[in-house]
Parts: structure tokens; sequence; C-alpha cells
């Protein structure tokens, strides 16, 4: 196999939502979950997406982790990777975008990396270096409540600023407006004062098709899917890869028992949620009786399997800004968020031995803990839920035969649960 495209996605449903985005624009991809083992039969691909859960770990981690994934990917025939981060850039000031960077720049020795976050089709431009999240700059946006990684700053040079050794430039719009050879002009401008890496602005497609135009040419890239989509459509373009047909999945219905499990507390998820009440039983659970060594693993699980014959069950811990404040004051944001994300991921593990085969997941690190448990090895592409959430179909003897969906939190419409649901067949 050798790879048109190497993906690194730092949590599982960015990675998911990626390779959502490859596979619509022609490649053919697949997710794995870390470095494939190599007894991993993987098909015939473009581009693989290595999906780490590295967001939220510690920066020497996060680094050593995305090497060995650009090893990998690299001695597979990637010439370009691209690290894949949130569309909102979800970070503290210690990382881990930057720190990551810094280190896959060094070992593929990129002269300056091109980075946006920019996604349109979901409401994420950057302009003037500053993202956009739908109408508001991301400082007003929800965001500055996330539970793990509150974003305070819209200027993303400043942001990455502080979490890289090098220094950070900016490509704006104007400049991209004159097309891939003005941005080759600005990069080496940039070079040539020592700075190594640039945030490019981006509003619509357009603008990301001519940045893929000139990242394919580079090693590295970092960004959310709105870079994937124009590095694929790159790929396209310049006959570097036949576009594959992007049928419907056309495989053998899954069937079995249906469940969801939110541990998101995205303003989105908070609705998706409450309108799923109306459809079907939600049981909320209580992180307090969490975090204090009750068992609310095994109330979820004689609740749900009280139910689950009749029909679909949402799990979710999922709670306001106000709410989630109160419990970290009084457990700790670390040891609130890794606790219960333990507790979704026994819940899982529990329905899953129970009969459970199609399985919806919203948050990104509560994907991440369920997926790891559920020690699935990788997923294919299906149909598209909503833009950045398809249907992924297990890989691997163990657990073939499962569907999941992994809900980045801000992703999905008002009905988002049932519009998976009626899609995993
Ligand atoms: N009631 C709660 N109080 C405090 N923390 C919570 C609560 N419910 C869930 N959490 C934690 O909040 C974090 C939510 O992060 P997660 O990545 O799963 O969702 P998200 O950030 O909305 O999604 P994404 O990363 O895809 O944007 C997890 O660590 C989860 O365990
Ligand atoms: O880019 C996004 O917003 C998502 O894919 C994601 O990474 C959220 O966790």
């Amino acid at each position: 196999m050798t790879l048109a495209l190497g993906c690194i996605a730092d949590d599982y449903t960015g990675a998911s939502d990626l390779a959502n985005t490859l596979t619509r624009a022609g490649l053919r991809t697949v997710q794995t979950i870390g470095v494939p083992a190599d007894d991993l039969n993987l098909p015939e691909v473009d581009a693989v997406v290595v999906s780490l859960k590295s967001r939220s770990i510690e920066a020497g981690l996060a680094v050593s982790r995305s090497r060995a994934a650009e090893k990998w990917l690299r001695g597979r025939g990637a010439s370009h990777v691209l690290f894949k981060i949130c569309s909102t850039f979800d970070s503290t000031d210690a990382g881990n975008i930057g720190p990551v960077m810094d280190a896959l720049r060094a070992d593929c020795g990129e002269a300056v990396v091109l980075v946006t976050p920019a996604f349109p089709e979901t409401g994420r431009t950057v302009y003037q270096g500053n993202l956009f999240v739908g109408a508001v700059p991301l400082n007003e946006s929800p965001l500055k409540d996330h539970p793990l990684n509150p974003m305070h700053d819209s200027n993303l040079v400043r942001v990455l600023a502080r979490q890289s050794k090098t220094q950070i430039g900016l490509v704006d719009l104007a400049t991209l407006a004159r097309g891939a050879e003005a941005v080759h002009a600005r990069l080496a401008e940039l070079s040539g004062k020592g700075i190594g890496a640039a945030i490019i602005d981006a509003v619509f497609d357009r603008d990301l098709e001519t940045i893929g135009l000139v990242a394919a040419e580079h090693r590295l890239s970092v960004g959310a899917s709105g870079i994937g989509l124009g590095l694929a459509r790159a790929l396209v373009s310049t006959g570097k890869v036949k576009s594959a047909t992007t049928s419907s999945d056309h495989r053998a219905a899954v069937g079995g028992q249906v469940a969801c499990l939110a541990g998101s507390c995205s303003q989105a998820t908070l609705q998706q949620i409450a309108n799923a009440e109306r459809v079907m039983p939600v049981l909320r659970l209580d992180p307090d009786r969490i975090l204090t060594g009750a068992n609310e693993t095994q109330r979820a699980l004689d609740w749900a399997k009280e139910r689950l014959a009749q029909g679909p069950v949402l799990i979710a811990s999922s709670a306001t800004p106000a709410d989630v404040a109160a419990l970290q004051a009084r457990h700790g944001r670390d040891a609130a968020g890794h606790a219960i994300e333990q507790t979704m991921a026994d819940i899982a593990e529990s329905l899953v031995k129970a009969g459970v085969r199609r399985l919806i997941v919203a948050g990104g690190e509560t994907s991440g803990a369920v997926v790891d448990r559920l020690k699935i090895p990788g997923f294919l592409v299906g149909v598209e839920i909503a833009a950045g959430v398809p249907v992924l179909r297990a890989v691997g003897a163990e657990k073939a035969g499962m569907l999941l969906a992994l809900k980045s939190g801000n992703f999905g419409g008002a009905q988002f649960f049932s519009d998976a649901i009626g899609l995993m067949r």
C-alpha cells in the first residue's frame, strides 16, 4: 500500500470527521485506532487517518504518540502528513497543537507549516487569523465554557505562538485570493524571516482548494477537516489519486440493539439530548455519585436492560456549564472528566456484552474512552449522518459487525440521535 495522504488525528471523533471528508472527496480512506498492529488487515486505500487520544493529555506523550504515527504513515509512502486538530482549535496554552506541530516539523524538515482550522461547512472560518464559530469569534462562542479546554482567545496567531517554539506568521485572505503562487511567495517570505508556521485564513471551500494545492507540495500541514478537503481535492485534480465513487454502504445490515451515550456537554449536544427525550428513554447519570464511588454503572445497566428490547436508549452525563463548573470545583477538572469517561466506557462494554451492536457516542474524549475499551482497531466510513459525522463500520476480527457513530460535541442537527439511528441498519 502506498499512501497518497497520511493523517494523524488528536481525537477519535475528529478522525472520523476527517475520514468522512476525505471519503466524500473521493479518497479511499480507513480510520485506525492508534498505529495499526502489523496483523491488522487493512484494505487498499489512498489515505489512513490514525486516531490518537492526544488532545488533552500531557504534551510530551502527545508528541511521542504523534511521532510514532508519523513514522508509520511515512513508512507507507505518505509524503504529506496532515495533523488533524479540532475546528475550534481546542487546546491549552501548554499544548498540544504547538508541541506536536514543532516535533513533526523537525522530523520532516518542513520550512513553514500551513495551519488552519477552517471548516466552512460547519461554520468555522478564519479571517485575519481570528477563528469564527458561526457569526461569533471563538472566545464568544460556547467553546468559552468547554469542560476541558475553554477557549478565551480567538486570535490563532497568538494562541499558537503561546504553544510553539517557532514564531507564527499569517497568510491573510487577500493573499490567498491572489492564488497558489501568491501563497507560495508569502510562505517563502515568512520562512526567510525564520518564521516556522503560518495561520492561513479561509472562509469558503474555494479558499481551502487553494490551500490544498499549496499544502500538497509541502510535507506537513495542521488543521481540521477543511484543509483535508483541500488536500483531497488537490490530490484528485492533479491526478495523484483517481477519485473513488462514494456510493452508499451496501454491506449487510448489522441489526441488533441500539444505544446512545453522551458525555459531551456542548450546547449542541445538550439540545440534541433534550430532543431525544421526546422519542426514546433517556437516563441522566448523576456525576456526583460517579465521583464518590456509587455504582452508577450498575444503575445505568439495570435501567437500559429493561428497555433495550423495546428500542434505542440514551444514557447521558452531560450537564450545563454551571453544573460542570460546580462539579469540577468539588472534585477537580481532570478527575471529574476521567471518572465520567471511564464510567461511560464501563457502560459501553457491558451494553455490547448484552447485545448492543449499534452504538452512538457524543463527545471526542468520551468516544476515545469507549472505543479504547471496546478494543476496536479501526473503521470503514459509511454514509454521512451530518456534516463531520459518518456511520462507521468496525474492522478487526473481534468487534467486526458493529456500527458506531462518534459525534464531535458541536456537530449534528437538532435531531442528531434519531437521524443517526435511522441510518445505522
Ligand atoms: N456532568 C459533567 N460534569 C463535568 N464533566 C463532565 C460531565 N459530563 C461529562 N463530562 C466530561 O466532559 C468532557 C467532555 O469532553 P468530550 O470530548 O467527550 O466532549 P466535547 O468536548 O463536547 O466533544 P469534542 O471533543 O468532540 O468537541 C469529558 O471529559 C467528560 O467526561
Ligand atoms: O474539527 C472538529 O470540530 C471535530 O472534528 C473535532 O475534532 C471535535 O472534537
